[in-house]
C-alpha cells in the first residue's frame, strides 16, 4: 500500500513518530516527512536514523503556510501533532484550541488543496464525554475532521480518525514516573488506586493507524479494543517486577481527571461496527435537514452501554506484568536495575 509513496507525520518527533519510522523504514515506502516545531528533536532524530528516506520540515500546524510548504507531493498523512498534556491544557485551554482544533483544520485544508489521498487524525479516549480542556479540544478536532470529510470527495481525499487509550510508557506518563520513583527509593504517588486506564503499547497504536489506513471510510473514527488495569494494580505489577516494596502514597486525583476513560460513548457504541479487534464508528451521513431529524428520530439509545476502561477486560497483576515485559523500555530498565541497582 505504501510502495514508493510519501507519508507526512505531523508531530513526528514524538514517541508515535519514532514507532512509525521503526515500522515503515524497512518497507518499500518512498519517503517519510517529519513535520514539527522542535529543531533539536529533529536533529536528534536525523542523527539517530541516518536514513535518506526521512525528510525533516520545521513548522507549526497553527501556521497554515508552514503546513502547505511540507505538503507538496504527499500521498498520506498521519496527523499526530497536538497539545496532549492534561494539566497544561487545563491552564491554557486556548492554546489547546489553537493547536488541536485550528491546527487540524489547517492540516485538512492544506491536504484537500494538495489532493493528499488519505489523512488519519489521531485522537484520544479523553475526547469521549470530555471533561478536561485537552479532551474537549480533541472532541472538537473530531467534529472538525468529520465535518471536513463531507466537503471533499473520498476519491480525492479521505479524512478519518483514530482514538487511543493510554499509550504505555509514553513520555511524561505514569509508568516512567513509577519506575523513577522505584529506582530512587521514593514512595509511589498514586492518585486513586481504583482509577482505570486502557493500556496500549506503541506498536498497538501504530497497528491502529495502519488498520484505519486500510479500512476507514470518510469521517470514520476507528478504535482498537484494549484491556485496562487499575492504577493500584499497575503500581503493584511494577513493584513486583523490580522486586522492591516502596511505600505507596495516595495523592488524590489531578486537575481534570476521570475515574475511568471511555473509548466509545453509548451513542457511538450502538452504531459502531464490530471489526474483530477494532470498532468502526461511522460518520453520521445525514445532512442538515432538521425536519428529517425531528420526524424520523434516531436509533433507540436505551439498550446500549458505553465501552470504557471500567467495563473492558480488566488485567490482573500477573497479566499487567506480562504486558509490561513486552516493552523495550521496561526490559532495559530492569536489566540496568539488576546489573547496577540504578
Ligand atoms: O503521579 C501519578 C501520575 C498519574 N497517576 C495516574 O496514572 C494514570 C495515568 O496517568 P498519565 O500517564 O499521566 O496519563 P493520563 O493523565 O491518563 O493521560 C495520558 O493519556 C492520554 C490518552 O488517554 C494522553 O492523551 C495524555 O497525553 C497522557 O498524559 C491516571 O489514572 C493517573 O491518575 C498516578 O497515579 N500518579
Amino acid at each position: 500500500m505504501f510502495k514508493d509513496k510519501t507519508l507526512l507525520i505531523t508531530g513526528g518527533t514524538g514517541s508515535f513518530g519514532h514507532a512509525v519510522l521503526d515500522r515503515f523504514l524497512t518497507t518499500n515506502i518512498g519517503e517519510i516527512r517529519i513535520f514539527s516545531r522542535d529543531e533539536k528533536k529533529q536533529d536528534d532524530m536525523r542523527k539517530q536514523y541516518k536514513n535518506d528516506k526521512i525528510k525533516f520540515y520545521i513548522g507549526d500546524v497553527r501556521d497554515i503556510q508552514s503546513v502547505k510548504n511540507a505538503m507538496h507531493g504527499v500521498d498520506y498523512i498521519f496527523h499526530a501533532a497536538a497539545l496532549k498534556q492534561v494539566p497544561s491544557c487545563e491552564f491554557f485551554p486556548l492554546e489547546a484550541v489553537k493547536t488541536n482544533v485550528l491546527g487540524t483544520d489547517n492540516v485538512l485544508t492544506a491536504a484537500i488543496n494538495e489532493g493528499v489521498k488519505k489523512v488519519i487524525c489521531l485522537s484520544t479516549d479523553k475526547a469521549a464525554y470530555p471533561i478536561n480542556a485537552m479532551g474537549i479540544s480533541k472532541a472538537m478536532m473530531e467534529k472538525v475532521l468529520v465535518a471536513k470529510s463531507k466537503t471533499v470527495s473520498p476519491d480525492r481525499t479521505t479524512i478519518c480518525g483514530t482514538r487511543y487509550g493510554n499509550v504505555m510508557a509514553s513520555r511524561g506518563s505514569v509508568i516512567p514516573l513509577f519506575v523513577e520513583q522505584i529506582k530512587s527509593g521514593q514512595a509511589l504517588t498514586i492518585t486513586d488506586p481504583d482509577m482505570t486506564r486502557f493500556l496500549m503499547s506503541l506498536e498497538e497504536a501504530v497497528e491502529l493507524v495502519v488498520f484505519a489506513f486500510a479500512n476507514a471510510q470518510a469521517g470514520d473514527i476507528m478504535v482498537q479494543k484494549s484491556p485496562a488495569s487499575t492504577i493500584g494494580d499497575l503500581a503493584q505489577a511494577l513493584l513486583e517486577l523490580f522486586d522492591v516494596d516502596n511505600e505507596i502514597r495516595i495523592i488524590g486525583t489531578r486537575h481534570g481527571e476521570k475515574l475511568y476513560e471511555t473509548l466509545l460513548t453509548k451513542e457511538e457504541y450502538i452504531k459502531a461496527e464490530d471489526m474483530g479487534g477494532f470498532f468502526r464508528v461511522p460518520a453520521d451521513k445525514r445532512d442538515l435537514n432538521y425536519d428529517k431529524y425531528f420526524v424520523e428520530g434516531d436509533v433507540c439509545l436505551s439498550t446500549s452501554e458505553e465501552y470504557n476502561s471500567h467495563n473492558t477486560y480488566r488485567l490482573n497483576v500477573e497479566e499487567i506484568k506480562d504486558k509490561l515485559l513486552q516493552l523495550d523500555y521496561i526490559n532495559n530498565e530492569l536489566s540496568n536495575w539488576k546489573k547496577t541497582g540504578k
